[in-house]
């Protein structure tokens, strides 16, 4: 992974060194809020391996018998899954192995209703994640899908076809598999929904999709020999941690994820929530955005452009493609296209995202570059502990505690009320 911040003017960034170093040792030593969901820093060298071989055998188990596994959970407990899947399976895949299915990401009934029409023809098996155990929106779900798939199977067999990831000891998910004597995994304690991907909520689903999750940790463990060094001029995180707080001190408010790889899209999403949820309290906070180019060029390219100077772009891009293609020449050249006869479709692209920069950069958009050698398990796994190290270092600068989501519940509570949950 390479990081370029040739883009932004670093004139001034001398003076957040000293209070990123602090924010990286609070970090590190553990001694700062929140430091009792810092799980996740040693977590990929750290793995329970006991649980990881039975996520395997499980997986073999769901492979063998399952056309899809319908994966039921929400934020933290879905995003990392579904970036890792929709990056890696291709954009028309082959329905020759097992598919991730989502539910329980919302609460839409038109798509449970043609969902469990879908599943009708299908054979299937459940995992649904939760850490808390009573999110309303995979319990919905999760009330569906099983009683279909009860239908379909039988009780008996269905409890084969249940995998619960929740707490060790604790939740109604919890107790319902103890009930029914479903094979549970765990989220442990002190891994927030947001970092967990690295724990079996990600790593089970992922591994059912035929994804190398011993790949998918050893991304992991290189960003841990990468990001969590000890120096401002060597740890490329400690440096983009600074460089936001640099950026948000002056007028930058939101910070927007671009990508030239449409398959990264989901990337994004599950990049929002680490920096929304991480950073966005007490006031403050860099509103995360996202946009998939060049398609967005041709929407909010122009607002990034021209409009309200309150933004800095961070450039996601992919070093080498996995495919590619070269355009022909063709002899009436009617659209004008021949000058580009011979060239790869990648260096088109990669000229856009280039002239892209130039452009954004003279409109007075700072942009930062990081690149990613191609997209895989192992690349993937790498850019994702960067970037949660660069939040917790960022929110500790921010003056913030980066590891809790105190804001989520208003929303739920107004719902309970509006629902006459009792209690409420
Ligand atoms: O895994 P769960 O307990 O179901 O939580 C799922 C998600 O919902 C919550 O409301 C939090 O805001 C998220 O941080 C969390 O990832």
């Amino acid at each position: 992974m390479k990081i370029d911040f040739n883009n932004v003017d670093l004139s001034n960034l001398n003076s957040y060194k000293e209070k990123s170093l602090d924010a990286f040792s609070s970090l590190m030593n553990k001694d700062g809020e929140g430091n009792d969901f810092l799980g996740w820093i040693d977590r990929p060298n750290n793995l329970d391996m006991e649980e990881y071989e039975r996520i395997k055998k499980a997986s073999k188990k769901i492979q063998n018998n399952s056309d899809c596994l319908v994966t039921i959970g929400i934020g933290g407990s879905y995003l990392g899954t579904k970036a890792v899947d929709y990056a890696m399976k291709g954009y028309f895949p082959k329905n020759d192995k097992t598919e991730l299915i989502y539910a329980g990401h919302q609460i839409s009934g038109e798509y449970l209703h043609e969902l469990l029409d879908y599943l009708k023809e299908k054979e299937f098996s459940i995992n649904v994640i939760s850490k808390s155990g009573t999110t309303t929106e995979p319990a919905i779900a999760f009330r569906f899908v099983k009683e279909l798939l009860e239908e379909k199977y039988g009780k008996e067999e269905a409890r084969e076809r249940i995998f619960v990831t929740t707490d060790r000891q604790k939740g109604a998910l919890k107790d319902l598999a103890n009930k029914e004597g479903y094979e549970t995994f765990v989220v442990p304690d002190d891994i927030g929904g947001r970092f967990s991907v690295i724990s079996a909520v990600g790593l089970l689903p992922l591994c059912v999709a035929g994804i190398d999750i011993d790949k998918f940790v050893a991304g992991f463990k290189k960003g841990i020999e990468n990001y969590t060094v000890d120096s401002f001029e060597e740890n490329k995180a400690i440096q983009y941690a600074a460089i936001r707080n640099m950026l948000n001190e002056d007028g930058k408010d939101l910070e927007v994820l671009v990508n030239y790889e449409p398959k990264l899209k989901y990337v994004s999403e599950w990049w929002k929530q680490l920096f929304a949820e991480s950073e966005g309290k007490d006031g403050k906070g860099i509103f995360p955005v996202s946009v998939n180019n060049t398609t967005d060029l041709h929407s909010v390219g122009q607002m990034i452009q021209e409009g309200k100077r309150n933004l800095f772009e961070t450039v996601l891009k992919v070093e080498s493609a996995n495919k590619d293609l070269t355009i022909m020449e063709d002899e009436e050249n009617l659209d004008d296209l021949n000058y580009l006869a011979g060239k790869k479709m990648s260096f088109v692209n990669e000229k856009a995202m280039e002239g892209t920069i130039i452009a954004h950069v003279k409109g007075n958009v700072p942009n930062i570059l990081l690149t990613i050698d191609d997209v895989s398990a192992e690349s993937l796994g790498e850019l994702f502990y960067f970037f949660e190290i660069v939040v917790g270092v960022s929110g500790y600068m921010l003056g913030v505690n980066p590891f809790n989501q105190p804001g989520v519940e208003e929303y739920k509570s107004q719902m309970f009320k509006l629902l006459g949950k009792p209690g409420y």
